[in-house]
């Protein structure tokens, strides 16, 4: 079940959440906005989903609420900064406008980012450089997580490690946005909370078997989320973990060799500027003419066409304009708790 509010009411709530549990407003600004963004769009595990596991972080002084970031290492194109445990999305805001101004100088630039804090959907973030002309990587990891065991293991090791990829095209971003694992951990904490298993085969029990079964996180050994492919082919989402920890923890020459216990993230960023290439003219026409070519193929069912990833977070965020953010019902339970215990009213939803 889902319901649906106004976005400047649950911005305020959001905002006053992270504020009244500590974070300076100027970051809980930008850390609320981005999280309805995340909402507009459809990404219903990591918006004002992710308030109520940020509020203890802030309180217990494991998520930063003040200062800024460290540069480590400045070469033009290349970049380290430490991030502080600040929050992920106000750190992220500050890195793209860095290396979109860096490509927008060199054509490209880069940069890995050791300990910051949970920077939430990758898309609502690579979309901020696409809106502006620009092709944006973004990768993460956890060096204190282990949810993932590598391809023909059993003991969780790795985390989610999603990558995202967004760049322009005419009507709206393409935003690609994949964690090398079939799930998320947020989206297993949503079946374990309401007593729904996954439809298929997406984890695997600790003595190496596939199952529906969310709760295999909370045995003693600890379950897994199967890498993309699973049982199958799981060889191919493993490599794609195994490139996303070298990308974020070896460029950063900080991850898993420190041992790090406090919930973190480490990011790599890389931005490019068509118009250093071929133009961003050029850029999409390539783009628009591949994504009409895919959206005009043969469905296998006419009731699905073929969407181009991006498609549907341009048409939630049209529905979310209209009618109002999405927010499911276990998001609900918990974040009206959070308010509860900040003496904050809830909004009334819209439908
Ligand atoms: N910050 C973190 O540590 C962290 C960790 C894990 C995941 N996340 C976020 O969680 C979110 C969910 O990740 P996920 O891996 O479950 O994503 P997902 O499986 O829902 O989607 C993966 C990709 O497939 C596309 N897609 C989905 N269905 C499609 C279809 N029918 N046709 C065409 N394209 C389709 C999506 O647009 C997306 O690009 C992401 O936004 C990710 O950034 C964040
Ligand atoms: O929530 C986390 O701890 C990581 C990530 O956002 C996920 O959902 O996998």
């Amino acid at each position: 079940m889902t319901q649906r509010f106004d976005r400047t009411a649950l911005f305020t709530l959001a905002r006053d959440l992270l504020t009244g549990a500590g974070l300076e407003k100027a970051k809980a600004d930008i850390v609320a906005e981005l999280l309805i963004q995340t909402d507009e769009i459809g990404v219903t595990t990591h918006g004002i989903s992710m308030v109520p596991y940020y509020v203890p972080e802030l309180k217990a002084g494991n998520m930063t609420t003040t200062g800024s970031h460290d540069v480590i290492a400045d070469n033009k194109v290349t970049m380290l900064w430490d991030g502080n445990y600040l929050p992920g999305h106000w750190v992220m805001t500050q890195a793209l406008e860095t290396c979109m101004a860096r490509a927008a100088e060199f054509g490209m630039a880069a940069m890995a980012i050791r300990r910051s804090h949970h920077i939430g959907c990758l898309s609502a973030l690579t979309r901020i450089a696409a809106m502006r002309g620009y092709v944006c990587y973004i990768a993460t990891s956890d060096p204190s997580g282990e949810w993932v065991a590598p391809f023909g293991g059993t003991e969780p090791l790795l985390t989610p490690n999603p990558w995202a990829v967004g760049y322009p095209a005419t009507d709206h971003p393409v935003l690609i946005d994949t964690c090398a694992s079939i799930t998320t951990v947020s989206k297993v904490r949503e079946h374990i909370n309401t007593g729904v298993p996954f439809a298929h085969e997406w984890m695997l029990d600790n003595t190496g078997h596939a199952t529906t079964d969310p709760t295999v996180f909370n045995t003693t050994p600890k379950g897994s989320i199967l890498p993309v492919g699973g049982m199958d082919h799981g060889h191919k989402g493993f490599a794609m973990g195994l490139m996303v920890e070298m990308l974020t923890q070896a460029l950063a020459a900080h991850g898993r060799v420190e041992a790090p216990t406090r919930w973190g993230a480490n990011v790599f960023l890389q931005v490019l500027d068509p118009k250093a290439f071929g133009g961003l003219d050029a850029f999409k026409a390539q783009t628009d003419h591949l994504n009409a070519a895919c959206r005009a193929n043969t469905p296998i069912d006419a009731a699905r066409p073929v969407r181009v990833p991006g498609d549907r977070a341009a048409s939630a965020r049209a529905a979310s304009a209209s009618k109002g953010v999405v927010v499911v019902d276990e998001v609900l339970t918990r974040v009206a708790a959070c308010a509860t215990d900040a003496g904050l009213t809830m909004p009334t939803p819209l439908s």
